[in-house]
């Protein structure tokens, strides 16, 4: 199958404690998953694992039906740039020691974008998100949590991912500011045909946004191997 990003079979644990048990997970191009489960059922481990941040003791990551080998760095830019994060909390994501311009910007530079290009699509990016010039220029501490976490939304989105996974992106949101950072997060996947990751306690939310919901339940809680959707 092509145009989808799998965690297949895949167990975590922490020390002793297993987190994720065999699970299966798929997000093709241009779906939105909903992804609900009890408060430490492992979503967040779940999506670092996607994300290709996070290690796993079995089971394997894949890309449009190729096996992903390592996490971080050791997976090559044109790999790992197709899959973004927007985390709950700006303020835990975004180095305090950058403006927002170059909060946006440095995924670009990482991987030696032309600093033209990079201009170009931090203005573009930051009229798609609602920053204005004078936000660009502070940093996080001066800017207001909804402010910063349109611009973590704007970082996510430099690398033009095909895959976004949002992280209760838009739980600590008002309600204005998290309507208009899910219009931008569905208007990217329509036009960039991305596969989108939503995790969220809503019910609400998610019947809203998701195509379909998988539920992660606690690792034991049913039999291994049988959270595959
Ligand atoms: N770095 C870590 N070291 C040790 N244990 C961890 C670590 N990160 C998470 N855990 C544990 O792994 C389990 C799953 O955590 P995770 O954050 O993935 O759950 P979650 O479903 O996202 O929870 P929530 O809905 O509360 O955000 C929890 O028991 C948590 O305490």
């Amino acid at each position: 199958m092509t145009g989808h990003l799998a965690a297949e079979e895949v167990t975590v644990g922490y020390g002793r404690q297993v987190v994720l048990d065999r699970v299966t997970l798929t997000i093709a191009r241009g779906e939105t998953v909903g992804l609900r489960g009890p408060s430490g059922s492992g979503k967040s481990t779940l999506v670092r694992v996607l994300a290709l941040l996070h290690p796993l003791n079995h089971g394997h990551v894949s890309i449009d039906g190729v096996p992903v080998t390592g996490t971080r760095y050791a997976v090559p830019a044109a790999v790992r740039t197709r899959i973004a994060v927007l985390f709950q909390s700006p303020r835990a994501a975004a180095d305090p020691r950058l403006n927002l311009t170059d909060l946006i910007a440095e995924p670009l530079r990482a991987t030696r974008e032309p600093e033209r290009r990079v201009s170009a699509r931090v203005a573009e990016l930051a009229d798609l998100v609602g920053l204005t010039p004078d936000l660009l220029n502070r940093r996080p501490h001066a800017v207001s949590d909804g402010q910063l976490q349109r611009a973590c939304l704007a970082r996510s989105l430099v690398h033009r991912p095909d895959y976004l996974l949002c992280d209760e992106a838009t739980a600590m949101l008002d309600a204005s500011t998290q309507a208009h950072v899910a219009a931008v997060i569905t208007g990217y996947q329509r036009t960039q045909r991305a596969g989108v990751l939503v995790i969220s306690h809503d019910p609400a939310l998610l019947g809203r946004w998701a195509d379909r919901v998988v539920d992660l339940p606690t690792a034991g809680a049913v039999p291994a191997g049988r959270t595959a959707r």
